[in-house]
C-alpha cells in the first residue's frame, strides 16, 4: 500500500500543493516552520480523519481562509483508493472514500494503516495516563472494530454514571440499585477492554524489546507494565466501596478509564530517569513495534511517517535505526529533516527508491 498523489489546498501554511510520491522514501527538507510536519499531518488526516497535532479541525485551515481540502490517491492491493477530506468553517467535516461519504468516520479507521514517530510522542512519557490510554486504544481500534464500539459504549456508561453521581445527594437504596446497573455494564464491557489491551500489550512487548535492544546495542534494560483496576480480583466490591467517594467527587474513580501503562528504564520510571536519547529510543521502539504488530494484523504494510527522527540520537543509534527502516518490513516512508546533508548519506545506505522535496514557506519542490 502506498500514497501515490497528494493534493492540498489551504491546509495550515500550505496554500496549494500537488505532490507525486514514490513507493519508497520521500524526504521533506526545509528550515524550521517551513511546512514539513504540516504535510505529514495531512497524510495522517487521510488515515485517521483528524490531525495528529490539533484536534480542532477549523484551526488547521490556513489563516484567513474558510476551508481546507486534503486529497490523496492510494494504491492498495493493485486498486486505487481516492480519499477526500474537506473542512469548511461552520460546516460538518466531509470525509469521502472513492467519492462516497462515510456514515461514520470510525468506519474509515484501519483502511490505511499508518504509524507516525514525532517529537510529539514525548507526551506519551511526560504527560498523564490519558495519553497512554489514547495511544493503546488508537492502535487497537485500527485492527479491531468491535473494540472501538465497546470503548464508545463504555465511555457512554461512564458519562451517564458521572452525571448521575453529580446530582446524587445521598447513597440511598434506590441509588445503590441504579449504580448496580451501571457497575454491571462497566464490568462486562471493562473485561473485554482489558482483555484486548492485555493481548495487544503482551504481543507488542517482545517486538518492542527486540527493537529497543537493536537500536541501543543492549545498553540498558527497559520494559512497560500494564496497570488496570479491573485486574484486581474483586473489582465489583472495589466499585461498590468507591461509591461514597465517587458521589463526593462527582465522577467514577475506578474503572478501565483509569488504566495506565508504566514505562520503565531499569526499575525506574523513564519519565524521571531516562536521558533524552533513551526516551527517544523508547518511543521509537514502541512505534516500530506497533508498526510490525499492525503489519501482521492488517496484512498491509503501514505508511511510516518519521518527523525529525534523528534529532537527539547518537550516531550509533541513528545508524541502527537507518538499518532497521531500510529493511524489507518497511515500504513507503516519509522523513522530515532540516539538513539535506544528513539525509543524502542515509538515502545512499538504504537501497530503496527515494525522492527529495525541498520545502519553503508551504511550497514543495522536487529535486
Ligand atoms: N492554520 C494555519 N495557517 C497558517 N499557518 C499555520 C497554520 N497552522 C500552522 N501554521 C504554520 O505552519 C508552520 C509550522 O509548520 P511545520 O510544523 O510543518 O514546520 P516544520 O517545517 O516541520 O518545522 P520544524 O523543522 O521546526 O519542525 C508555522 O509557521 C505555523 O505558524
Amino acid at each position: 500500500m502506498f500514497l501515490k498523489h497528494l493534493h492540498l489546498i489551504n491546509f495550515k501554511n500550505i496554500e496549494l500543493a500537488q505532490l507525486d510520491l514514490c513507493k519508497g522514501i520521500n524526504c521533506l527538507i526545509g528550515s524550521n516552520g517551513a511546512g514539513k510536519t504540516n504535510l505529514l499531518d495531512a497524510i495522517y488526516y487521510m488515515s485517521f480523519c483528524k490531525s495528529f497535532f490539533n484536534p480542532v479541525d477549523s484551526q488547521n485551515i490556513r489563516h484567513n481562509q474558510d476551508f481546507f481540502v486534503v486529497q490523496g490517491t492510494y494504491h492498495v492491493n493493485n486498486e486505487e483508493e481516492h480519499i477526500y477530506c474537506g473542512v469548511k468553517n461552520g460546516v460538518k467535516k466531509q470525509f469521502k472514500r472513492n467519492k462516497k461519504e462515510y456514515d461514520k468516520l470510525s468506519d474509515h479507521i484501519g483502511l490505511l494503516p499508518l504509524v507516525v514517530i514525532s517529537p510529539q510522542d514525548e507526551r506519551l512519557i511526560v504527560e498523564g495516563s490519558e495519553q497512554r490510554r489514547r495511544y493503546v486504544d488508537g492502535v487497537i481500534s485500527q485492527y479491531d472494530k468491535t473494540y472501538l464500539e465497546q470503548l464508545i459504549n463504555y465511555n457512554k456508561i461512564i458519562s451517564q454514571r458521572n452525571l448521575y453521581l453529580k446530582k446524587l445527594k445521598v447513597l440511598n437504596p434506590s441509588a445503590h440499585d441504579m449504580l448496580d446497573i451501571w457497575d454491571y455494564q462497566m464490568i462486562e464491557l471493562g473485561k473485554k477492554i482489558v482483555q484486548a489491551r492485555t493481548r495487544f500489550l503482551e504481543e507488542l512487548k517482545p517486538v518492542f524489546l527486540e527493537t529497543y535492544n537493536f537500536i541501543s546495542g543492549q545498553k540498558e534494560e527497559v520494559e512497560f507494565v500494564y496497570k488496570s483496576h479491573l485486574k484486581d480480583k474483586d473489582f465489583k466490591s472495589h466499585l461498590k466501596n468507591a461509591r461514597e467517594r465517587d458521589m463526593l467527587l462527582g465522577y467514577s474513580t475506578k474503572g478501565v478509564h483509569k488504566d495506565d501503562v508504566d514505562f520503565k528504564i531499569g526499575a525506574y520510571p523513564i519519565k524521571k530517569m531516562g536521558s533524552q536519547g533513551q526516551k527517544k529510543t523508547f518511543l521509537i521502539a514502541l512505534k516500530l513495534g506497533q508498526f510490525k504488530f499492525l503489519s501482521k494484523y492488517k496484512k498491509k504494510t503501514p505508511i511510516l511517517l518519521l518527523d525529525d527522527i534523528f534529532d537527539k540520537l547518537d550516531t550509533q543509534r541513528g545508524d541502527k535505526l537507518i538499518e532497521l527502516v531500510g529493511g524489507d518490513c518497511f515500504r513507503q516512508i516519509f522523513i522530515t529533516d532540516t539538513q539535506i546533508n544528513r539525509i543524502q548519506p542515509i538515502l545512499k545506505k538504504i537501497k530503496k527508491e527515494s525522492r527529495i522535496f525541498m520545502v519553503d514557506n508551504g511550497a514543495f519542490d522536487l529535486i
